[in-house]
């Protein structure tokens, strides 16, 4: 990786993250028996932004199960993160919990019967007990930085607001999302918070069970199908696994019962996901045959 050139811009629309250092390159394998594959960068510690869209989701489900469905859809978008144009035509309903209009509804269940500081509070316990990790922190000034120039994101969720899709002020639902995005994990905290994904549900081997079986394949195909927003396709396409990008250019990725996968470079490509981090991915699950299209005698490892 260290010999490629061309590695994508770094997000400008939020300050902080214009200023990160585009050279940087982390990656982190945690096998399903419990090994841990570091290489580059893989200890510093990124601002994961939608990455935690798994980790929202995961606690919103807790919460309120399939009922969820009624407030978002379970289809890829085709249209970047951050697009409103859908929202008009169907309702207020967004198209998956992964674009950002669902992520706001995704942290508007998550508020329900809270203070905004406690539910963020409850994901980054969740978070540190994925992870095995009480230092992972959210970097406040991130989340301020987002809270001021926002725009967008504030014109989802009043627009949603309107077709009372969301129950709260959108200022609080607001500041739980941007709190969310703003939580800084490193590659190896990152790797480790997803292994209940490839253990079906397990924390780890034999380990306390977080979610059911069902819903953990159930996140995977999410990731499978929306977790690269309008370059979902491609992403399967190249690398073949379920995955979750942010634009602080870390990517979550699971191998189910193989391997959970965490690459960062800050550098993004057109659709704000990483690029370096992508070209990782689709190397590893090549030289691993861990593609989740893969016949079973291919996937080794
Ligand atoms: N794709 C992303 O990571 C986007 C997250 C970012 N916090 C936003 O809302 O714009």
């Amino acid at each position: 990786m260290a010999t490629e050139t061309e590695r994508g811009a770094v997000a400008t629309y939020i300050p902080p993250l214009a200023r990160i250092d585009p050279k940087q390159f982390g990656l982190c394998v945690v096998t399903a028996d419990g090994e841990i594959h570091s290489a580059g960068e893989a200890e510093e510690a990124f601002s994961i932004q939608s990455v935690s869209k798994v980790f929202a989701l995961t606690q919103a489900l807790g919460k309120i199960g399939d009922t969820l469905w009624r407030r978002v859809g379970r289809e890829p978008s085709g249209t970047p993160f951050n697009s409103i144009v859908q929202l008009e035509r169907e309702q207020g309903i967004p198209r998956n919990p992964f674009i950002n209009a669902g992520a706001l509804v995704v942290a508007d269940v998550n508020l329900a019967g809270h203070a905004p500081r406690v539910a963020i509070g409850e994901l980054l316990r969740f978070v540190r007990y994925l992870a095995e990790d009480e230092t992972i922190l959210i970097d406040e000034h991130v989340a301020r930085s987002e809270q001021e120039t926002g725009f967008r994101n504030v014109a989802l969720a009043n627009y949603m607001r309107a077709f009372a899709n969301l129950t709260h002020p959108p200022e609080l639902t607001l500041g739980v999302y941007f709190h969310q995005c703003a939580i800084a994990m490193s590659c190896r905290q990152l790797a480790m918070a997803g292994r209940y994904l490839m253990l079906g549900g397990l924390l780890e081997p034999g380990g306390a069970r977080v979610i059911s079986a069902q819903r953990a394949r159930r996140i995977n195909a999410l990731m499978l199908t929306c977790g690269h927003y309008d370059a979902s396709g491609d992403f399967a396409f190249r690398v073949g696994l379920p995955g979750k990008s942010g634009v602080g250019g870390g990517i979550l990725a699971i191998a189910p019962g193989k391997a959970s996968i965490a690459a960062w470079s800050p550098g993004l490509n057109e659709n704000g996901n990483s690029k370096l981090g992508t070209l990782a991915l689709e190397r590893i699950a090549e030289a691993t045959g861990w593609s989740v299209f893969s016949p079973a005698e291919e996937r080794r490892a």
